[in-house]
């Protein structure tokens, strides 16, 4: 190549959102001192995970349910630029240069670009021939806090994969190489109602995301994240599991026993719009979640002090009413989300700020959907018997369920193979939305 080309990267730009799960996945680990885990599944699935697994395939012990946010309040956003002049793959993770074979990343570039040379023979197209080969620089950024609790690995690895695809021109079935990034982000690879069907196979191909329900189904279902914590936690989702999975025996229960019927009852809920029974089943699968973590020894903790008196206002709310109004579920993190219905959220937001009054620093206490100021009545204030907690939530996110909407910017040059979008992506005029510059590396502040 002359010194004096201009090589112009494909740049492609897609966000990817959060989903919180409703029904919690657990990981399986072929581990042998956990032989007892032979009667946690049926024979022929435990056959399956025990034994012949590979370990990086990551799946899961049970099927799990989750809601996808809304990406206006909570998304990634990833740019990959392809070049023949780049020497190497790189990636950026919120401003900072990472470790690109991270066994996971590198799981994730294998698969897709595999798939890209499948599809390649299978058209028999070889103009793309040296895109294949070339390398990829990755920017990512979180508008959240990472590896909070707050699922940044689901919309990290699942925009990452979509963003690769668009690049490759890889379409079809993604979820299954989202979820070799991150468990959790396969169901972040369609919007709505989302179920990960663990799957039967050895080689994971059957373990993949599905949607249950379109985000239009159940319009005003509504989302609050109650930030209690926006520190990076002490145990990480992925060593949390494997010593769950090693020591609990309440883990085989759930799996065995709980998980399967409470699937398919989650799933009739979400048909149904039943909301009662929805906030039901997520408490109690929240709160199994975090029984097997103080089952597992030494014991985890995820929930703190906030996290608790947040469970207790919820129960003592629902209480006062005599239905569930809303509902909670924490990840491997002390941050709640509470899922409510529109007409209740006014209220509960008010309810949460008079028992955790804010810092009156500036900082905004809510952000995302604004709520109308109500005022709550003197008997709701003495139902709920809880001492109020200053400063306990620093901030509230307020939001609802989407789609997957990606948004695909400029694309400044496409490979001959790229003839299909993929799942409603949008072209964005504003190349001002790259993270990377035309020479492949992070714009300032990316
Ligand atoms: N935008 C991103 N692109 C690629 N990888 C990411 C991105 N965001 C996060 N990750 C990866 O995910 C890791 C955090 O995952 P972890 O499961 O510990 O936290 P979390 O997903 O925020 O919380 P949880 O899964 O408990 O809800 C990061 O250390 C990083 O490796
Ligand atoms: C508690 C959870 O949020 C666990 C999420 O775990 P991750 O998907 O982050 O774990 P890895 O597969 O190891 O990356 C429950 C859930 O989202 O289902």
């Amino acid at each position: 190549m002359p010194m004096d080309t201009v090589v112009k990267p494909a740049i492609v730009t897609c966000t990817a959102p959060v989903n919180i799960a409703v029904v919690k996945y657990c990981k399986c680990h072929m581990y042998p001192c956990i032989v007892s885990l032979a009667d946690m599944l049926p024979f022929n699935t435990f056959q399956r995970h025990w034994g012949k697994r590979n370990e990086d395939l990551i799946l899961p012990i049970n099927s799990s349910l989750s809601v996808t946010l809304d990406q206006d309040q909570l998304k990634t956003t990833t740019t990959v630029a392809s070049c023949r002049s780049f020497q190497e793959d790189r990636i950026w993770l919120n401003g900072k240069e990472e470790d690109i074979n991270h066994p996971r990343l590198q799981s994730c570039l294998r698969e897709i670009r595999r798939l890209a040379r499948k599809r390649r023979n299978d058209l028999d197209c070889s103009v793309d021939m040296g895109c294949l080969s070339h390398k990829v620089h990755i920017c990512s950024v979180n508008n959240f806090p990472t590896a909070a609790g707050l699922a940044s690995s689901a919309a990290g690895f699942a925009c990452l994969v979509y963003t690769l695809a668009q690049v490759y021109g890889v379409d079809g079935e993604l979820s299954g190489i989202a979820r070799q990034g991150s468990g959790s982000a396969c169901r972040s690879m369609y919007g709505g109602f989302v179920q990960w069907i663990m799957g039967e196979r050895e080689d994971g191909k059957d373990s993949v995301a599905q949607q249950v329900e379109p985000e239009s189904h159940w319009p005003d279902l509504r989302v609050l994240v109650l930030v209690a914590s926006a520190e990076r936690k002490p145990v990480g989702s992925t060593s949390g599991m494997q010593t769950s999975v090693e020591t609990s025996s309440l883990l085989k229960h759930r799996a065995k026993s709980v998980v399967p019927d409470r699937m398919k009852q989650m799933i009739e809920a979400v048909h149904k719009r039943d909301f009662a029974t929805f906030a039901e089943l997520t408490m109690r699968d929240s709160n199994q979640f975090h029984a097997t973590c103080l089952d597992t020894y030494p014991p985890i903790f995820y929930l703190n002090t906030v996290s608790r008196q947040v469970i207790s206002l919820v129960h003592q709310y629902n209480r006062h009413y005599g239905e569930a109004r809303v509902a909670y579920t924490f990840d491997a993190g002390p941050n709640a989300v509470i899922y409510t219905l529109q007409q209740h959220v006014a209220e509960f937001f008010h309810v949460v700020r008079h028992f955790f009054p804010p810092d009156n620093n500036g900082k905004k206490f809510l952000t995302g959907i604004q709520v109308e100021p109500v005022s709550i009545s003197e008997e709701l204030k003495n139902a709920i018997c809880l001492e109020p907690m200053p400063k306990g939530i620093s901030y509230i996110i307020s939001t609802k369920t989407a789609w997957f909407q990606s948004k695909q910017c400029e694309v400044i040059s496409v490979f001959p193979c790229v003839l299909k979008a993929g799942p409603g992506p949008h072209v964005l005029e504003d190349p001002s939305q790259h993270l990377l510059g035309a020479d492949g590396l992070p714009k300032e502040n990316a």
